[in-house]
């Protein structure tokens, strides 16, 4: 089983189970009632207990709240508290006939404030918290309960889609692309000092290599000392071609010379590293710039680091912001227990998440899908 963000998972399952127990004692206080006054008929074959899933669908088209007006947008407004609230026509019908209840938002207040802490406390960014909150919320009110039905499953379905939409911007597949798109691709890597820029650049080199494609790499880090050479290292190790001039040299002529030599022997792929820069760092922004026009990348990759949590998703919003990324690798995953970051930087850049770096191997890269990360955080 994958360890990484065992902290926010085990808040999620916190949420998860208090907001479970609160429903079950309104269950426990409501069922004697409806017990005494329902029909004594058992759900037969007919009148099938809804799923999990079927339960949190069947919001509350069914049972309207009674005398709530209706905002344009066709979201349900409400005048005085701000909570749905259902007719007693209809209670006592859920109740008495179809032994369910109604989950009003009442009773997901303090749970949900608990949740916005747990997501906070996980690095998560507060507009993502937010965003995280009202889904749940939006999925759980009004939804028709039926007593004796798993509430875990539906605390649990409200969250995993919650989670699940706000990391799923605008997903595509780097593999894909590179094998479908004109050759050759040219990829620029972007991130400040140290996050990991050049060991997924090693990364992604040995992946397309093993997929079957060329790879030349360019060290286009002329500012750090010893980064031409780390590159180097990493280059020989994997068996791919580097190019490189002098420390201190033009990055965009650097850049430019890897692409002419890829056009000159059919290469598939040029991964261009760059100096690590804070965007607010002016010179080595017009020096990114500058890169891009000489030798205009296909995509451009924003690196950061997991355990950086809400700095790097400040980061990647400034670096979008600067240059339009097109995606981000999170690196160090494997050191970070809180997971906020991961969940965030899609959301607030619009661009997903490609890799989740998890290790200094050349093979602990994994592509990160929003489904599998979702469900590991569920899982037993
Ligand atoms: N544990 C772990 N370490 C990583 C991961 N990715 C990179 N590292 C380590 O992080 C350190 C910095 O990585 P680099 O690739 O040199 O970072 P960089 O962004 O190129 O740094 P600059 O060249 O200074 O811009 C190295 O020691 C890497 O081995 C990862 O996914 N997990």
């Amino acid at each position: 089983m994958y360890h990484v963000f065992n902290k926010l998972k085990s808040k999620l399952t916190g949420f998860k189970d208090k907001i479970s127990s609160k429903i079950d004692e309104k269950a426990v206080a409501i069922e004697p009632e409806a017990v005494a006054d329902a029909p004594q008929e058992e759900p037969t074959s007919s009148t099938p207990v809804p799923s999990a899933q079927e339960t949190v669908e069947s919001k509350v088209e069914e049972a309207v709240p009674v005398s709530e007006p209706v905002s344009e947008a066709g979201s349900v407004k409400n005048e005085s508290s701000g909570a749905k609230k259902f007719g007693f026509a209809q209670k006592a019908k859920a109740l008495v006939f179809e032994r369910e209840f109604i989950l009003e938002e009442d009773d997901l207040e303090e749970p949900l404030w608990d949740l916005e802490m747990a997501l906070l406390e996980s690095d998560i960014a507060l507009s993502v918290s937010e965003a995280i909150v009202e889904s749940v919320k939006n999925q759980l009110v009004g939804t028709r309960r039926r007593i004796g039905s798993n509430t875990g499953n539906i605390v649990e379905d409200a969250l995993k889609k919650a989670i699940y939409d706000v990391m799923s911007a605008n997903v595509f597949d780097l593999d894909d692309y590179v094998k479908d798109a004109d050759k050759p691709v040219h990829i620029v890597f972007i991130g400040i000092n140290g996050t990991g820029k050049t060991t997924s650049i090693a990364k992604l080199s040995k992946r397309f290599k093993d997929q079957g494609m060329s790879v030349v790499v360019a060290a286009g880090d002329t500012f750090r000392a010893g980064a031409i050479d780390q590159l180097a290292i990493h280059a020989d190790k994997i068996g791919v071609k580097i190019i490189k001039h002098q420390e201190q040299g033009d990055p965009a002529a650097v850049i430019y010379d890897a692409i002419q030599h890829a056009k000159a022997n059919n290469v598939d792929v040029v991964l261009s590293d760059t100096a690590g820069r804070m965007h607010t760092n002016i010179n080595l922004m017009e020096q990114l710039k500058k890169v891009c026009r000489v030798a205009p990348p296909d995509l451009i990759i924003f690196v950061d680091e997991a355990v950086a949590g809400n700095d790097a998703v400040e980061r990647a919003a400034q670096f979008n912001d600067a240059v339009a990324i097109n995606g981000s690798i999170l690196t160090k995953t494997d050191a970070d227990s809180k997971g906020g970051a991961a969940i965030s930087i899609a959301y607030i850049t619009g661009k997903p998440i490609l890799f989740l770096g998890m290790g200094q191997g050349y093979d602990d890269l994994r592509k990160f899908d929003p489904k599998w990360f979702v469900d590991q955080l569920f899982a037993e």
